[in-house]
């Protein structure tokens, strides 16, 4: 007599992330849309772009990189359509309508108008609103013409778009089961917390989900966390992640058991590296692609829990401090052996920002091909995906991705 034991699987993935290359499952991304649009030479620096994408192709690539994960079984969530289920909920909605809406900069009367017009919208049209943002021409037609309307231009924005909302690495992180908001640094990226607040808030697959660093509001940016391994978080401070981020953000996940050791990683202040992700990612579980100009350079301090308390160490060498904190003998990176003109171009394209999608196998844009070539020639999986306009906002595979459920890495045998 055979019995049969049917396991009930659960229909989908609890969020839980504890390092960055334990096997995908879910992820998080954003298909570029109207918000790029938006872009104009007068306006890109400020809202952080390099160049003016073209929108189609930028939305074929999204597409095409979407459909590796996919292929690749995993979870693909767009943060439109999230973002357009969690404001069926009446709450989601009021929130959504003040964060939108900028009173000191419309002033009283159009801000009103704008709050009813927010609110009388579905929910596809409130969510488009604010990731698109809206022209002052855009406005709802109102009786009479205020001051404000008369002295700004019609393409003034009277909310502003979202363009690096593409790089959904960077407004939320998840360590453990928690996700962490983040603080964001730049004016043009502040507005896209408040919407991954509100998916995680009250979309009903997130609303249970505790939260880390909460009360916090010293920046840190997603791009600049990176989980070495499970209880071992770095944390780039530079341009984006102050040092006084990295010490609250270590303090919280410490206080609720989700690392042991966090590294301060002091990252130089530029446009190139304006995360750690940018200059070092993990391909496995022991290696690292990482721009060889600063691989000698690269130090980290030390933090550690003490009661209460912090105990700080260091700086020592990135390395060394990293393997000791992982327990390993030594954290391997990937001989790229480029000449320093190749290694400052692919850098710069984004060739050190992979998405491991499992230990050894990663997305990368297809443009690096010499540090393509040496992950391949060291053992790792390439999936290419072309990124010529998606990388103008100088972001790669692994700015693009929030990852929201990885399985725990493997015991090695
Ligand atoms: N994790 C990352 N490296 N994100 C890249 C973000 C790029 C974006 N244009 C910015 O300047 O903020």
């Amino acid at each position: 007599m055979f019995w049969f034991v049917v396991a009930t699987l659960p229909t989908v993935t609890e969020p839980h992330v504890q390092s960055e290359v334990g096997p995908l499952h879910s992820v998080l991304l954003h298909r570029p849309g109207t918000e790029l649009k938006r872009l104009t030479p007068r306006n890109s620096d400020q809202l952080l772009f390099d160049a003016i994408p073209w929108v189609d192709r930028a939305q074929e690539e999204h597409d095409a990189f979407a459909e590796v994960l996919r292929s690749r079984g995993v979870e693909v969530l767009l943060l439109r359509d999230v973002l357009t289920d969690a404001l069926q909920d009446t709450r989601a909605r009021a929130a959504a309508v003040l964060t939108g809406v900028d009173e000191l900069k419309l002033g009283a009367d159009i801000a009103d108008t704008l709050r009813s017009h927010l609110s009388s919208v579905d929910d596809a049209a409130l969510a488009e609103i604010l990731i698109a943002g809206m022209t002052f021409e855009e406005l709802p037609a109102a009786e009479g013409q205020s001051l404000v309307r008369r002295m700004h231009h019609p393409h003034d924005f009277a909310i502003e778009p979202l363009p690096n909302l593409l790089f959904t690495r960077d407004s939320s992180v998840w360590v453990g089961d928690r996700v962490a908001i983040a603080a964001l640094a730049m004016p043009a990226r502040r507005r896209e917390s408040a919407l991954t607040d509100l998916i995680y808030a009250y979309h009903p697959r997130f609303s249970h989900s505790a939260r880390a660093y909460g009360a916090h509001s010293a920046p840190v940016e997603g791009g600049d966390v990176l989980l070495l391994a499970p209880g071992v978080v770095a944390i780039g401070v530079g341009e984006r992640t102050t040092p006084a981020g990295a010490e609250s953000f270590a303090r919280s996940v410490f206080a609720d058991d989700l690392a042991h050791t966090v590294l301060a990683v002091p990252i130089e202040q530029t446009r190139a590296s304006m995360h750690l992700d940018t200059v070092c990612t993990m391909v496995d579980r022991d290696a690292v692609v990482m721009y060889p100009a600063i691989q000698d350079s690269l130090r980290a301090y030390t933090l550690r829990p003490a009661g209460d308390e912090l105990k700080v160490s260091g700086p020592t060498p990135f390395l060394t401090a990293a393997a000791e904190a992982m327990e390993i003998d030594h954290l391997r990176v990937i001989d790229t052996g480029l000449d320093p003109v190749t290694a400052e171009r692919e850098q710069w394209e984004d060739g050190n920002n992979t998405l491991a999608l499992a230990p050894g196998v990663v997305v990368a844009y297809e443009r690096n091909a010499e540090t393509n070539a040496r992950l391949e020639e060291a053992g790792i999986e390439v999936l290419r995906i072309s990124g010529s306009e998606l990388g103008s906002g100088r972001g790669g595979p692994r700015c693009m991705s929030c990852p929201i459920t990885r399985a725990p890495l493997p015991e090695i045998t």
